[in-house]
């Protein structure tokens, strides 16, 4: 790609004479090649303009920031008012506005984005469209994975991908950093599915209010065609759609209850599937699923009524639906020959646990173990509650390690101990892997055991059994324990 800085600069309404060819847009000096625009913002961790010489030394010819600066740089510098915001403008017109090319579902809210994502992928790729899906765990476009280096990617991975997917459908999960930090900017979208909000990122967000605002914020990037698509089985849901609805944001509902909708559940049973019995404009529909839970109930629907606003019929999706096999670590079960089963799950917010504990609870005829720990340096302030319904729903319950994210081994584990105080029932364990293996060994015919907060995720500790993830470790440790013919779900 080339394009001339004057010719991008259009796109932002400043005026100059610099005449010069871009081949690259970079927000990192340290992936500076020769011939790139180097755009600094002012970070959560570090401040981008700092780097600036170093991103010239690299080879930019060009910088943009929002800083005055002291001195006059040996390449041009445009200040702006919002470097993440400017980011996003250029990174859209360096591409060529590429969300044009394609049907574009943007996918927001606390818990389900994953989930959705994946539902609806299925949905159009078995009814014979083409479609890329970008999120948590990984980006697929035109066919291939890559892995994912953000849930939203930053402005210029995005429209790049955008760039050169040939995909009809981009299917893609908004988180509100992605929202906040501009990721994601401008009439893109033609479908913005909203699943839920609730307790989550108040280490970023600070409060409630502020989090949803900034997911309200994604309604702004439809398109002039574009629709919303809101849940409301809670009350943020409720609120959003009744905003929209008053500043005249086209959009419809998808919940428990019927307010008029042309689509609503009737009634749904969420174990040992979900089946779900719903209106679809005076029709009754059945959907027989492979999946389990309430929370997908609630997914299942909100990729219904997407799939048919995109114009399947009632069967096309159902029939997609059904053939569903689930998600990478959501609700993911290896059935042990002992009548016991295992259930590997994402869950790492307050709402998401109490969803997974219930459905793991429905599925279970025994005991219940919980193993689950948490992700250093990420919003601490829903720690205690977490512990608290893993205590109510659960009947034994072990706290161990996830992700230290750089902080102390030692440190963590004094905060695990701390927040266990209160209950009897919780068991500190520092080995994530050595915690799976005491809970196998516990297991009778129909107990379960569930293990929350990393899903498909990678350790990025060194344990006991030098596995990869939750899924490795209880497949390794039943291969060594002898056991044959376990049954994964994917
Ligand atoms: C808290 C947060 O959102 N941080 C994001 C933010 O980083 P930042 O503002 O803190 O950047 P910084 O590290 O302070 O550096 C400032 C600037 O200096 C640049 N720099 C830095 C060093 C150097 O040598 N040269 C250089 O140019 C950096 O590239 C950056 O542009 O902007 C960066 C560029 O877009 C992101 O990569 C980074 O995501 C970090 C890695 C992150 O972990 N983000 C998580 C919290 C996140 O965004 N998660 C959501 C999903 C959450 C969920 O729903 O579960 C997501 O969408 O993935
Ligand atoms: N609609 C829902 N409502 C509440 N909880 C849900 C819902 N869907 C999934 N969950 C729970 O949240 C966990 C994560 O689900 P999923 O990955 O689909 O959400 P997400 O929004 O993509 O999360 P993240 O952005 O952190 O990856 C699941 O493992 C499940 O426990």
């Amino acid at each position: 790609m080339k394009k001339t800085l004057i010719g991008l600069l259009e796109s932002l309404e400043i005026q100059g004479n610099e005449d010069i060819d871009i081949t690259g847009i970079q927000l990192d000096s340290r992936k500076i090649k020769d011939g790139d625009l180097f755009v600094a913002v002012s970070g959560h961790e570090s401040d981008g303009h700092e780097f600036i010489h170093s991103a010239i030394e690299n080879g930019a010819v060009a910088i943009i920031g929002e800083k005055k600066l002291k001195e006059i740089l040996s390449v041009p510098y445009i200040q702006v008012c919002d470097s993440r915001k400017a980011l996003s403008i250029l990174a859209n017109h360096f591409y060529d506005l590429p969300h044009h090319k394609h049907k574009m579902i943007g996918i927001t809210g606390t818990n389900g984005k994953t989930t959705t994502s994946y539902l609806l992928h299925h949905i159009l790729q078995h009814n014979g469209k083409t479609v890329a899906r970008l999120g948590t765990v990984e980006y697929v476009i035109n066919g291939d994975k890559r892995e994912s280096s953000l849930t939203t990617p930053d402005a210029i991975l995005l429209q790049q991908m955008l760039h050169e997917s040939e995909d009809e459908y981009v299917v893609m999960e908004v988180s509100s950093h992605g929202i906040d930090q501009y990721r994601v900017h401008g009439p893109m979208f033609d479908y913005a599915l909203f699943t839920n909000l609730s307790h989550e990122h108040l280490d970023y967000h600070k409060d409630l209010e502020n989090y949803y605002r900034t997911k309200k914020k994604l309604f702004r990037c439809l398109k002039n065609e574009g629709k919303g698509l809101v849940g409301t089985y809670g009350s943020w849901g409720e609120r959003l759609y009744e905003e929209l609805a008053e500043e005249l944001i086209p959009s419809i509902s998808f919940g428990q209850s019927s307010g008029g909708e042309s689509i609503y559940l009737k009634a749904y049973q969420t174990v040992p599937n979900v089946n779900l019995v719903f209106d679809d404009n005076g029709k009754e529909q059945v959907i027989q699923m492979k999946i389990q839970g309430e929370h997908n109930v609630y997914n299942a629907i909100g990729s219904y009524i997407c799939a048919r606003e995109i114009g399947l019929s009632p069967n096309e999706v159902i029939e997609a639906l059904e053939t569903f096999e689930g998600v990478p670590g959501r609700f993911e079960t290896v059935e042990i020959p002992n009548g016991a089963r295992a259930f590997i799950d994402y869950a790492h917010t307050p709402d998401g646990l109490q969803y997974a504990l219930q459905t793991a609870k429905e599925c279970t005829e025994q005991s219940l173990y919980h193993i689950l720990g948490f992700r250093a340096k990420r919003d601490c302030s829903k720690r205690e509650t977490m512990v608290e319904i893993s205590q109510n729903l659960s009947d034994y319950v072990f706290l161990t390690l996830d992700d230290l994210n750089e902080t102390e081994k030692e440190k963590m584990l004094a905060e695990l101990r701390e927040l266990s105080k209160p209950y009897q029932k919780i068991v500190v364990l520092d080995d994530r892997t050595e915690a799976i293996a005491h809970v196998l060994s516990l297991l009778r015919k129909g107990d379960g055991m569930i293990i929350t907060g990393k899903g498909p995720e990678n350790y990025t500790e060194e344990y006991r059994y030098k596995t990869r993830n939750d899924k490795e470790t209880i497949l390794k440790i039943l291969e060594e324990s002898g056991f044959e013919g376990f049954k994964t779900s994917l």
